[in-house]
């Protein structure tokens, strides 16, 4: 087997190049890669893996180019430089580690706080100048005044604690914290109104979503306390920057610091000059320890997920444990060959797929196996598709997509049926997988077989009427083409009965034609898995 390889484009710790080298994949680590575009979308096709932190820009441009890609790990939490999108479109996983630098970035944010509250960067700057003003800076203290947290998720909690600890009144704006959340952490929660009045510090850990960009414009800052002090340790974007400038000159706005910005890199910017700003590079993730923590963890996820098939983290798919890997593994490969099985057999529009999971399958991660079965359906339609993608162009083509979980109701440990709704039909087929692990075909359209997937297969539907068996297998005699398997199956004497055929090699179009033409035969497909 080749080596996976995987190209890190940005600069993340060179543990991440052992770790890959250690797990046997082969590794091409240009940290400024991510900054030269043109020559990222000229290389990226030979890669399966990409690696990243801020300044590599994965657009739908450049992964058009990724032929082989199936996975970029971004050493870090925020993926809006990642289109996901596009990469759910060509089937590539994205993965973050969205806890590896949270201590480092909330600690970045209280650094900044307390640098605004004593005016440290600009005393620093007077002072080294040989100024000595000890008149002009007059801070203020922390003790006892309220932090306003707006978006109190990892790093926003780990700020209230570190406020808390600073003896401060630490109220939160975050619709999704739970009341008994912030009991916990030991903030009040508010409403974004309410904590703009009240905060002397306000600080931001929201991602930059359509509901967060400018967050803070004008007339937010209008309703906020005289004398604030703003922090943006998140994202740019969350803060109209022209209008914080407005309001530090009107002195509203006490001060502001700012580690991210709505242009990155940010070489000028409105806030830049102003006494009372201090900016930092984007430096929130920037400590050796969280750079390690986030580089090991992208490593190891990005190569569980290319060696094993294990998924942690990943913003665009379920997460499966590297114990559940191998134990959904055979059920992965069942409902990738009856989605085929039922997308080869589909004329028409397909209006739902109702995927039922009887017995110890209905206790795994059935969103992982669901999304094979859709996969296996679509392929005969729309060819490149893989088990990330599907599910996304199934909800693009009004698909309904149906889940139905439940105890054993046959002899199977474990069944999975697909019933396919098309604008004409309705066709359901059933598979398990034995104790071999192999998948198994059991049931078509009620019909009980015994099939396993062959790689080319002829499906035969018939009367169940004496001679059928004989012409059809000197019409294949004829064509020379070798039976590997023959199973047949019907509901009673005389009913409709049903033939699955292994062949050996592919089957030419006048043969199925001549099998048509044979008067028990009512329908024949060639099918290939
Ligand atoms: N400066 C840096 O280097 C740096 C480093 C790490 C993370 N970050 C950024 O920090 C931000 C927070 O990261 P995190 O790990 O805490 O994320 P998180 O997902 O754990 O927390 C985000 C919180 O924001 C809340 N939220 C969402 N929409 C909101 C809204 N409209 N109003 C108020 N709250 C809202 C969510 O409920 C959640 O609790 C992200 O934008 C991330 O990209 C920056
Ligand atoms: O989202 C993040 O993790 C931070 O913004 C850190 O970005 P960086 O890896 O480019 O420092």
């Amino acid at each position: 087997m080749t080596k996976p390889k995987v190209l890190i484009s940005d600069a993340l710790s060179p543990a991440a190049v052992q770790i890959f080298r250690d797990r046997g994949i082969e590794v091409d680590f240009q940290p400024n890669l991510g900054k030269d575009k043109d020559k990222l979308a000229e290389i990226i096709g030979n890669y399966d893996g990409l690696a990243i932190r801020s300044a590599t820009k994965a657009t739908a441009k450049i992964l058009e180019k990724a032929a082989k890609l199936k996975v970029i790990g971004r050493a870090g939490i925020g993926v809006d430089n990642v289109e996901i999108p596009a990469a759910t479109a060509k089937g590539i996983i994205v993965m973050n580690t969205p806890f590896g630098n949270s201590i480092t970035t909330a600690e970045h944010a209280i650094t900044l706080m307390l640098a605004l509250a004593r005016e440290i960067p600009q005393a620093d700057a007077s002072t080294q100048a040989g100024k000595w003003e000890k008149n002009r800076f007059m801070g203020v203290e922390i003790t006892g005044k309220v932090l306003g947290v707006v978006g109190c998720g990892n790093i926003g909690s780990i700020v209230a604690d570190r406020g808390l600890g600073l003896r401060m009144k630490v109220i939160a704006f975050d619709p999704f914290l739970s009341p008994e959340r912030a009991k916990d952490i030991g903030v009040e929660k508010v409403e974004l109104d309410d904590l703009l009045k009240r905060a002397d510090f306000i600080t931001l850990h929201t991602p930059l979503t359509d509901k967060t960009r400018n967050i803070i414009d004008a007339a937010a800052i209008a309703k906020m306390k005289k004398g604030v002090r703003l922090i943006n340790c998140a994202r740019g974007g969350l803060v109209d920057e022209q209008a914080v400038v407005d309001a530090l000159n009107s002195k509203h706005i006490a001060g502001a610091a700012f580690d991210v910005f709505v242009e990155e890199p940010a070489t000028s910017n409105v806030l830049f000059g102003h006494p009372n700003v201090i900016c930092t590079p984007h430096l929130g993730a920037s400590t050796t320890e969280a750079q390690e923590n986030v580089a090991l963890q992208v490593a190891e996820q990005m190569s569980d997920y290319l060696l094993t098939g294990a998924i942690s983290n990943a913003v665009n798919f379920p997460s499966i444990t590297a114990e559940e890997a191998p134990k959904l593994k055979p059920f992965i490969a069942l409902a990738e060959k009856l989605g085929s099985f039922a997308g080869q057999l589909t004329e028409s529009g397909i209006l739902k797929v109702q995927i039922t999971y009887e017995g110890h399958v209905a206790e795994m991660k059935i969103k992982a196996i669901t999304s094979a079965v859709l996969s296996g359906l679509l392929r005969p339609m729309l060819g490149e598709i893989n088990v990330v993608s599907a599910p996304v162009v199934a909800k693009e083509r009004g698909m309904e997509i149906d889940e139905i979980v439940r105890a054993a109701q046959s002899d199977y440990e474990s069944l999975i049926t697909v019933t396919v709704t098309t604008e004409r039909q309705e066709r359901s087929v059933s598979g398990t997988v034995y104790a071999d692990g192999k998948p198994r075909l059991v049931d078509i359209k009620g019909i009980r077989v015994d099939a396993e997937f062959g790689k080319s297969m002829i499906y035969v539907t018939n009367e169940d009427k004496p001679g059928f068996i004989g012409k059809f297998a000197s019409l294949l005699g004829d064509a020379k083409i070798n039976i590997a398997t023959f199973h047949l199956g019907r509901v009673a004497p005389g009913s409709d009965a049903i033939a699955l055929i292994e062949v050996d090699g592919a089957v030419p179009a006048d043969l199925l034609t001549k099998v048509q033409a044979l008067p028990q035969v009512k329908q024949v497909k060639a099918l290939t898995f």
